[in-house]
């Protein structure tokens, strides 16, 4: 379990005269996370999500409030301790390349945290990583290469792979669609579910997109100016979201764009199509096309 109680975090910026200013980037933050349920976090550009999840991996401490993991505040533990918890939460960011090295071939990225974190040897690590590379469908082959031979899709199931490699209990993917197009989104987002079917730990899946959210998760947090303003449990199609600011992501969502056409059949449509908004085929709403994912 992972709990935030009342967390906060305060960064201080500039403005345009140079002056120091707060930012109160997350305000009194109180959510609760199993590690068997997946969950989304939804929210404008600058609502505080990325903060949140670098709170929860621990790249970042909050300015007030507490983190706890198993019921254990994470100030409190010892550096060793927090080593082997943190270990258990893995993040997956937005900028796959970014989040690799350059010079680093994919298999060593893949195994760097099982270098680090895992006392298994050398042949235990070879095996360990071909089978995530299976798992996230990676050959062989890609696993030789550098991070810029690899395409947008393929950089991400390594990143996963890669969060994978520690058998994490929890993983924080921090808009880790943004920037693809719609079928290897689609690709990567049941590639996420098929993992999650097949053992992967819960996960918090953070987008700013209310139809990925949707599709990935059955709990969803919406956060706005760095608070949750609504949790919505079981959440199946866009009449579940209640809250005024909730209403008003569902009414500015991007009019229906024809990524295939209208009346294509079924089974095309389920092989590209997640229900976004930029479907037309998704036009009576998502929660028709969520039937895809269960
Ligand atoms: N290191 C920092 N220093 C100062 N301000 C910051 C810092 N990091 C984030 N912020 C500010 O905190 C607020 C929340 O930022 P955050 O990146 O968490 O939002 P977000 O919802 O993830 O946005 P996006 O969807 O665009 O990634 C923003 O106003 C941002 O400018």
């Amino acid at each position: 379990m992972i709990e935030m109680d009342n967390v906060s975090k305060r960064y201080m910026a500039k403005d345009k005269r140079g002056n120091k200013i707060p930012v109160d980037a997350l305000k009194q933050v109180s959510l609760s996370l199993d590690r068997h349920t997946s969950y989304a976090l939804v929210g404008e550009s600058g609502s505080g999500k990325s903060t949140l999840a670098r709170m929860l991996v621990g790249v970042e401490r909050p300015t007030s409030g507490e983190i706890r993991l198993d019921g254990k505040n994470v100030a409190a533990m010892r550096p060793q301790e927090l080593r082997l918890k943190r270990a258990e939460i893995q993040l997956v960011l937005q900028n796959a390349q970014g989040a690799l090295d350059p010079r680093r071939r994919v298999y060593d990225s893949i195994a760097e945290p099982i270098r680090c974190l895992t006392d298994l040897n050398r042949f235990e690590e070879r095996s360990k990583v071909l089978e995530l590379a299976d798992q996230v469908q990676l050959s062989a082959a890609q696993l030789e290469r550098l991070p810029h031979e690899l395409s947008g899709g393929q950089l991400k199931r390594v990143c996963i792979a890669r969060a994978m490699s520690v058998s994490p209990k929890f993983i924080v993917f921090d808009e880790s669609v943004s920037g693809l197009d719609v079928t290897v989104r689609k690709q990567i987002l049941d590639l996420i579910l098929g993992l999650k079917k097949a053992g992967l730990g819960a996960f918090l899946f953070i987008t700013h997109d209310i139809d990925a959210a949707l599709y990935m998760a059955d709990n969803i947090f919406v956060m706005k100016e760095g608070a949750i303003v609504e949790h919505i449990e079981n959440a199946a199609s866009y009449a579940d979201f209640r809250h005024a600011y909730s209403r008003l992501l569902i009414d500015s969502l991007p009019p229906k764009s024809p990524v295939h056409p209208i009346g294509k059949e079924k089974d095309d449509r389920e092989e590209n199509c997640y229900g976004t908004s930029d479907c037309r085929a998704a036009a009576d709403g998502p929660g028709r096309l969520l039937s895809v994912r269960s």
